[in-house]
């Protein structure tokens, strides 16, 4: 999809009126490398090559605008009440966010009032829209040093009309929906119904996801946090590994549709033999399958590690009579509920590897649940506030329907139909893939490589 410069402007509630609480360090500050000013943009692609591709004058290349503290403001802040939900599964820093956005709208906007929805969107439902949290600077002081979210959170649809019916009936200016993808689609289903009935009432999304599958963000808030702790069970399943009589250490890791935890973690880890990740199919059987591999290593090595990422190999599962995506179900908010892929790997090698005389010593582990739960660690506490200070400022300067996200480093407003336009994924051409095949030397593929075209790399 080519994006053009039309599709990457932001809605703007209207004309910004007010003095800014900024305008004064804003008049003090020179446009620089460090500081983009209002009015400047920050370009979508980054290579000469796609640049020159659109052969469009400057102007008119695509680009994001520019996040930040404006000087004049749409609201008046004596007037404004806001709102935070989260939504979704948990993601570290769901807390710091939660943070930044009450301490950044109080101290420096000093606006009237900041409401916290409980559990997700079901907390904007008629039935529990009056059971919120005020959220206070004192309230969410130390909220930051804990994992999970003070708000609570939840999956399942909610009528965007009634979640309208709970703004206005709670009298709030500007919501702020921290969420994955489905929840920057409810946002975006809110705000089509706020507009639908001429309210003045601005929707930021704060983009939230432990997968990293949401696009227009570098990389999304917790991920560090994320991979980081699921380094530390690479490595414990690693030493098992050697330590086991023909030893097999499998982690299974988050990652429904895209294996950025798994690449990362095995990256940082450097202990994987082999990462399998959702945007990669594999083959078991074969010369070139995993099997076969996964017996070389023992041979030669003595061990291997596996990363797996919980979305890998779900076309296997129908193939080996068991039922893909759990019978093919959904959760309440309609994301596929994903087959056992770690069992059949465990009994598949299992029964491989006896059947060649290498009966080996199986270690699994699944930490799925303790790598999304932890705080966010200092990299991802600083990249929390400042995003959280950037969606007040664009809130507070009337700008709706849209998200921040931070965009080849700089911090910039994406229009929220963009974030669920697309999947990230990991690009099996790309560079991050091209890393994990250097660092673990799998094949390419695990199959017919040569039917392919593709290139087998070696054991390391
Ligand atoms: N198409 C949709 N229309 C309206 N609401 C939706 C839609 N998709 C998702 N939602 C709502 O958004 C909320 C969050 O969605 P979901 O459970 O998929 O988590 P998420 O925000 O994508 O986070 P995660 O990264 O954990 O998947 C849910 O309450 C869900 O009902
Ligand atoms: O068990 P829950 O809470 O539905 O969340 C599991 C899912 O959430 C995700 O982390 C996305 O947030 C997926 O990777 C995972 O499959
Ligand atoms: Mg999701």
């Amino acid at each position: 999809m080519t994006l053009h410069l039309d599709d990457l402007r932001v809605r703007r509630l209207g004309e910004c009126r007010y003095d800014s609480p900024f305008s004064e360090t804003l008049s003090t500050k020179q446009t620089s490398p460090h500081y983009v000013a209002e009015g400047d943009r920050v370009l979508l692609e980054d290579t000469v090559s796609m640049l020159a591709d659109h052969g469009l004058p400057l102007g008119r290349i695509p680009s994001f605008e520019a996040a930040g503290p404006r000087r004049k403001i749409y609201f008046d802040p004596s007037q404004v009440t806001a709102g935070i939900v989260t939504c979704g599964g948990l993601c570290p820093g769901l807390n710091n966010v939660i943070r930044g956005l009450v301490q950044e709208i109080y101290v420096h906007y000093q606006v009237k009032q900041v409401l916290g929805f409980r559990n997700g969107l079901q907390g904007l439902t008629a039935a529990h829209r009056d059971d919120t949290i005020e959220l206070t600077p004192d309230r969410v002081r130390d909220i930051h040093n804990a994992g999970g979210t003070i708000l609570g959170s939840s999956r399942g649809g909610q009528d965007a009309d009634e979640m309208v019916d709970t703004l206005v009936s709670r009298g709030i200016d500007i919501m702020f929906v921290i969420g994955g993808d489905g929840g920057m689609r409810a946002a975006t289903f809110l705000s089509e119904a706020i507009r639908a009935r001429g309210l003045d009432i601005a929707v930021i999304g704060v983009p939230k996801t432990i997968d990293n599958d949401l696009p227009f963000t570098d990389q999304s808030f917790g991920f560090q946090s994320a991979f980081a702790r699921a380094t530390d069970f690479i490595s414990a399943v690693a030493v098992e590994a050697a330590a086991g009589l023909n030893g097999v250490g499998i982690v299974k890791l988050m990652g429904r549709h895209s294996g950025f935890i798994a690449s990362y973690a095995a990256l940082a880890a450097n202990a994987a033999d082999i990462v399998l990740i959702p945007e990669i199919p594999f083959a078991l059987g074969g010369p070139d399958g995993l099997l076969a591999h996964v017996e070389q290593h023992v041979r030669t090595k003595g061990h291997v590690v596996i990363v797996l990422a919980e979305g890998a190999g779900q076309e296997l599962l129908e193939e080996h009579g068991l039922p893909q995506q759990n019978g093919r179900g959904t959760d309440a908010s309609g994301n596929l509920k994903l087959g056992d892929i770690g069992g059949l790997l465990q009994a598949s090698i299992t029964a491989h590897l006896t059947a060649v005389g290498l009966s080996p010593t199986m270690r699994y582990i699944d930490p799925s649940y303790a790598v999304r739960s932890i705080a966010a660690n200092a990299y991802d506490s600083v990249y929390c506030l400042r995003l959280a200070h950037a969606a007040v400022h664009a809130a507070m300067a009337g700008r709706t329907e849209a998200a921040v996200a931070r965009w080849r480093r700089r911090f910039v407003h994406v229009p929220l139909s963009l974030m669920t336009s697309r999947r990230n994924q990991v690009d099996p051409d790309g560079d991050l893939w091209m890393s994990v095949l250097e660092t673990t030397c799998q094949p390419a593929v695990f199959g017919p490589a040569r039917d392919r075209g593709m290139v087998r790399i070696g054991f390391c």
